[in-house]
């Protein structure tokens, strides 16, 4: 049976099917493809009803207006002009229940990707919502943070639509869907087919046979978050809704109030012609170790390495090109910049603008770009953001090629020069354990 979706919108008021069949307090999971048009449906269902709205971005939802994490949550209860008393004992329970308290007077444009989707959550919650739809609301979550959001959705007090590119855990507890060329079809969204690696912790890998090739990190240490004093403008004043200035007794706040985030010392080898999973909570420091073995960061401490490819969770921000061909040919040529778009199955999106692609294809070519030269290492954070199920396959496959060597053979039987010789490495973050089982090694952080 498949289901028009204007009944989903709420639009066809004398006879709303979903509402009649699910009751008042139902839980949607609705999937579709990547380019399926899911996050626009999403974005309407959400401005039709009423009901509170994330977006896969999170980052957007941080308004930077405001200085400090406790600020950003308060955002919305201001609007709506919730009293200063409340507000705070919103924020508290908020916090406390998204792991948040640590955080609060941080700058929130300095969060991790996990930390940042927790303040966008709670945000939206903050204001009591008569209903929530969330667009992969997973996306970057740890375990913690996944547990939360299971918790707090099974609490809520509305209706719940969850949308996404794939099956989630949340899609166990819900009514599922797939949305396909506009109408919601009655169905569980299909696993993911993975081939598994040996998910050995990484010091057996490094037992079995160090080789030049390794990316050696020896006594790393790295800062995040210093600032020098006097900068971002000292206090801000803000002490919350219907306050007098100077008077209100609500939290201080200073830009750049931050406290240094330290990493280290790390010492580690990272095995070529082996894919190694970086695994750990939101803000435990993944991303920062990857910078800084990238040489993207400032860093204490000697890292020895092949050339290396990264590619970040942000993955949009990195594109510079108008079409997916010039910017795989950036730092490289077009012969490489085919051969990458041909081995990723990304030919026919050549000459298409970058953002125009669906986000599993701007994943791949992103991937493409990180490989084109052939570098001896590829560095991938939350790499399963934006992926659809047949992307993450796609994506699995050309890991597990990559680090066999595969695309540099592809290269050279072309004719064409690659960066590294030997076997290449892989190493990457990612909070889906079933995904990051296609790993040889994994790392946890932070290092006991
Ligand atoms: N530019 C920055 N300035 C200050 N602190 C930062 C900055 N970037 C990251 N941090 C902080 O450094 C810590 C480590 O962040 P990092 O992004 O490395 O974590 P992560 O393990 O990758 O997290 P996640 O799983 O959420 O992606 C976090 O507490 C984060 O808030």
């Amino acid at each position: 049976m498949a289901l028009c979706t204007h009944y989903c919108l709420g639009l066809h008021r004398g006879g709303d099917l979903m509402q009649e069949q699910q009751g008042q307090h139902s839980r949607r999971y609705i999937w579709g493809a990547s380019g399926s048009g899911l996050s626009q449906y999403a974005w309407e269902m959400a401005e039709h009803t009423g009901a509170a709205w994330v977006g896969n971005d999170a980052a957007a939802h941080i308004s930077l207006l405001r200085a400090t994490v406790e600020q950003e949550l308060a955002f919305g209860m201001e609007q709506l002009a919730v009293p200063r008393d409340e507000m705070f004992a919103r924020i508290a329970k908020a916090a406390e229940q998204w792991g948040l308290t640590p955080l609060l007077q941080r700058d929130p444009a300095s969060l991790s990707t996990g930390q940042t989707r927790r303040v966008a959550i709670a945000s939206a919650l903050l204001v009591q919502p008569s209903g929530l739809v969330l667009d992969c609301p997973l996306d970057g979550c740890d375990t913690a943070a996944q547990a939360t959001l299971a918790q707090v959705i099974n609490g809520f007090d509305g209706e719940v639509s969850i949308c996404d590119r794939r099956w989630t855990v949340l899609a166990d507890d819900a009514e599922s869907f797939e949305y396909r060329e506009g109408v919601l079809h009655p169905m569980q969204p299909p696993r993911p087919q993975l081939q598994q690696g040996s998910y050995l912790p990484l010091e057996q890998g490094v037992e079995a046979a160090a080789q030049d090739n390794d990316v050696v990190l020896n006594e790393v240490i790295v800062h995040r978050g210093e600032r020098k004093a006097g900068r971002g403008g000292g206090r801000s004043g803000w002490r919350g809704a219907g306050s007098k200035p100077g008077r209100g007794a609500g939290p201080k706040a200073e830009r750049g109030a931050a406290p240094t985030f330290a990493l280290g010392p790390v010492s580690l080898r990272f095995p070529a012609g082996a894919i190694t999973h970086l695994r750990g909570a939101n803000g435990c420091g993944k991303t920062t170790l990857m910078l800084a073995a990238a040489g993207l960061i400032p860093h204490q401490g000697q890292v020895q390495a092949p050339t290396i490819g990264w590619v970040p969770t942000a993955m949009d921000q990195a594109f510079s090109q108008p079409s997916a061909l010039r910017e795989v040919s950036l730092g490289s040529d077009q012969a490489h910049a085919e051969a990458a778009l041909a081995w990723c199955g990304l030919e026919e999106v050549a000459q298409l603008h970058p953002l125009d692609l669906p986000s599993s294809q701007r994943r791949l070519l992103a991937f493409a770009c990180a490989i084109v030269r052939g570098p001896g290492a590829i560095f991938l954070d939350e790499p399963t953001v934006g992926l659809d199920t047949a992307g993450i396959e796609q994506l699995a496959v050309l890991m597990q090629r990559f680090v066999q060597g595969k695309w540099h053979e592809h290269l050279r039987e072309r004719g064409l020069a690659a960066l590294h010789e030997g076997l290449p490495s892989v190493v990457w973050s990612c909070h889906e354990q079933d995904f990051a089982h296609i790993s040889d090694f994994v790392v946890d952080l932070p290092l006991s």
